[in-house]
């Protein structure tokens, strides 16, 4: 997960640090996720998987669980970093890290929803048929 972000980083041009994600307690994003319901995910990586949700505000969100195997020296060493890293981003192609949750065996960042459109169609603003 830290590859890609740096790869961006170097590449797209409008790339801007400021920032940092806040802290968000883990059963505010229970209630987000409908206690993480199987119906909310909506995709998984080797870390993490990842459920829509919906804050009280009404900003919906992406919430990225670390696995439980993953909860190691190096899983969390991983995170942190995710976390200090993204916090300071911001560009239009990139998902802004809003919030995270750091309690005990529960692991979390918050992201701003990508909503079901393509990487072409965020980053060239058309569809890719190819
Ligand atoms: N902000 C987001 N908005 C919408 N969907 C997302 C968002 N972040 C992640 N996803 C979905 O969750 C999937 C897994 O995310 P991601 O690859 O970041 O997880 P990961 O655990 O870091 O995986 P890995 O490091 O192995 O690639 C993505 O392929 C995507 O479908």
């Amino acid at each position: 997960m830290f590859t890609m972000v740096i790869r961006r980083r170097q590449s797209l041009p409008g790339l801007s640090l400021s920032g940092t994600g806040d802290a968000l307690d883990r059963s505010t994003i229970r209630e987000a996720t409908r206690n993480f319901s199987e119906a909310n995910v909506i995709g998984e990586g080797g870390y993490s998987v990842v459920y829509r949700g919906q804050l009280r505000d009404g900003t919906m969100v992406a919430v990225k669980r670390l696995k439980k195997y993953y909860l190691t020296d190096k899983g969390k060493e991983d995170f942190s970093r995710e976390v200090g890293v993204m916090s300071t981003l911001r560009h239009v192609n990139l998902a802004k890290l809003l919030y995270y949750c750091r309690e005990e065996d529960e692991w979390i960042l918050v992201y701003e929803l990508m909503e079901n459109r393509s990487l072409n169609l965020y980053i060239f603003g058309t569809r890719c048929n190819a």
